[in-house]
């Protein structure tokens, strides 16, 4: 039994594509966040584990009031069961996420190994601790009982993995996709804690073109739980980002699951055989992203909140209703939208090539707004490329942003409602910002600003304070920021437990 397993998997932010990402016709461009969700699986303590009988796992929320599920693993010549224990020193709740990812990630080690590899590796029995950062949900009462500001500088003081004061079904969830992240996460940990995949599965970098088996099978899996728990087959954008970190996203065909979405529970056909790798019928595509240098993507959680399948269902609806108008939107927006990724990597190419001349144009850009910086009559050839790039850049937010809510019109859902509108223009408005818009579906969850973020000056000066001032005076909307950006590493990863600050104390609780 090898000693505890810590893996943590971003959050994510789709932040153009949305609904589109739904058909492969499409991609979406996905970022994966700085604030991750972690897993960590140890054997259960001898002085808790069962010397007979079914082996137990206990899974352990401790952000949450209430967050302690136990669960029997019976296994045998004809599979695995999973089931949840009565225990009055545990929770009687149900959480399906965390159920069905033990259920179906204990049924696949079943397969690939046999049941008494697998028994061998359960042991004693697992311990396994679960916890998201702080972003995932709303630090707005936090923050208020500390009588501190909703700004960056006070999410910073706040500390790590900090108990919420709630049941889990009351908490006010961020939409960093923390079902998303959690399941990828627990999916992975299990798999490399109980041999199923090779300890460094994990150890290459991102995207898909460098992926292990071990990564793809764990991705395959997430998806696959994700939707059983979520009871539907959605794109998959944020399980691919949850694994394989920023990157342009193409879905895969639902199709894949369908045998698995209608009986899980029979043996349909092995699981093995439709997760594994090598099943071509897992046709999606992760291509690279990532933001261009010295930019920061802000988030900001909008305290209306929106309810997602609802939004999809009308936008669906409208698109089969009206198919030629849709699709002559759908079109025009995945046009804008894939300009916008290829002139952000262009950003980060002609950073790469003239780094302290990209470095300049950034401190001079942050300092105007976006209508100023082709104002200057003599603008070197230079710099010239480097700011019109930027500013398509901005064009380009601008008209997806009028896309989406023409769309929104066309199938009567708030995509971008007024008060988003006056919000993002407001945010468009302060010096040094590139563009913003409404994440993933939209509504009145969030909004994303990427601004300019310049080595070198003052911290009054940073484009990303002027946001936070223009937040805080928002009276329309109540605009609380996340103080999630990109992440610098970005999928699926292997954790030293004592290198994460607070994860040690919080498994040992
Ligand atoms: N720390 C946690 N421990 C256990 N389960 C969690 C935790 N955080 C989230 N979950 C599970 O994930 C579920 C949320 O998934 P759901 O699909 O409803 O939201 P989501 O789209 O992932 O939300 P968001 O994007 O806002 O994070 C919760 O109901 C809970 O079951
Ligand atoms: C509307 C949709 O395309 C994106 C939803 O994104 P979000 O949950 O609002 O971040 C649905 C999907 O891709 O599964």
């Amino acid at each position: 039994m090898p000693p505890a397993t810590a893996v943590s998997s971003p959050g994510k932010v789709l932040l153009a594509g949305g609904y589109l990402v739904l058909d492969p016709k499409y991609s979406g461009v996905v970022v994966a966040t700085s604030s991750r969700f972690y897993t960590v699986v140890a054997a259960l303590p001898a002085s808790a584990a069962r010397t007979q009988g079914p082996v137990q796992i206990r899974v352990r929320s401790p952000q949450f009031v209430d967050a302690t599920w136990l669960y029997l693993v019976h296994v045998d010549q004809t599979g695995v069961r999973v089931e949840q224990a009565a225990d009055e020193s545990v929770t009687s709740t149900k959480n399906k996420f965390v159920q069905l990812a033990l259920q179906e990630t204990l049924r696949l080690v079943w397969e690939a190994k046999g049941p008494q590899d697998l028994r061998d590796s359960l042991a004693t029995g697992l311990d396994v601790t679960i916890a998201g950062d702080n972003d995932f949900y709303s630090q707005r009462a936090q923050l208020a009982n500390r009588k501190l500001p909703p700004t960056l500088a006070s999410l910073a003081q706040l500390p790590p993995f900090l108990h919420t004061g709630v049941r889990l079904p009351e908490v006010h969830k961020t939409g960093l996709g923390s079902s998303a992240a959690l399941i990828t996460s627990l999916v992975s940990a299990l798999l490399l804690h109980l041999g199923a995949i090779p300890r460094d599965s994990f150890a290459a970098a991102d995207g898909l073109a460098s992926a292990s088996d071990g990564r793809k099978l764990a991705h395959n899996v997430a998806q696959y739980v994700h939707c059983l728990a979520q009871g539907k087959v959605g794109s998959g954008f944020d399980v691919s980002s949850a694994v394989f970190g920023s990157q342009l996203y193409t879905r895969f065909d639902p199709q894949v699951l369908q045998p698995l979405m209608e009986n899980h529970l029979e043996s349909v056909q092995s699981l093995s055989r439709i997760l594994s790798p090598s099943n071509p019928a897992w046709d999606y595509r992760v291509a690279p992203f990532r933001l261009p240098p010295h930019t920061r993507l802000m988030l900001a959680d909008v305290d209306a909140g929106s309810d997602t399948p609802s939004l999809v269902g009308k936008v669906l609806k409208w698109r089969k209703e009206r198919p030629a108008e849709a699709d002559a939107l759908w079109e025009t927006l995945n046009a804008h939208n894939q300009a916008l990724s290829r002139v952000l990597l262009k950003l980060s190419d002609l950073a790469a090539a003239q780094s302290e001349l990209y470095a300049v144009v950034v401190r001079y850009l942050a300092s105007l707004q976006s209508a100023q910086w082709l104002a200057h009559p003599n603008i070197p050839t230079d710099k010239l490329k480097i700011i019109e790039a930027f500013a398509e850049a901005h064009q380009l937010t601008e008209a997806i942003r009028a896309r989406m809510r023409e769309m929104g019109t066309a199938a009567g859902v708030p995509i971008e409602p007024p008060e988003q509108t006056a919000l993002l223009d407001g945010c468009g408005a302060v010096a040094g910002v590139i563009g913003g818009g409404v994440p993933g579906a939209g509504g009145y969850d969030a909004i994303w600003v990427l601004v300019f973020d310049p080595a070198g000056i003052a911290a009054e000066e940073l484009p990303s304070r002027r946001v936070e001032a223009q937040w805080q005076s928002w009276t329309a909307l109540s605009v609380s920021p996340l103080s999630a950006g990109e992440s610098a590493a970005k999928g699926v990863r292997v954790e030293e437990l004592g290198a994460v600050p607070g994860l040690g104390a919080l498994v040992a609780q």
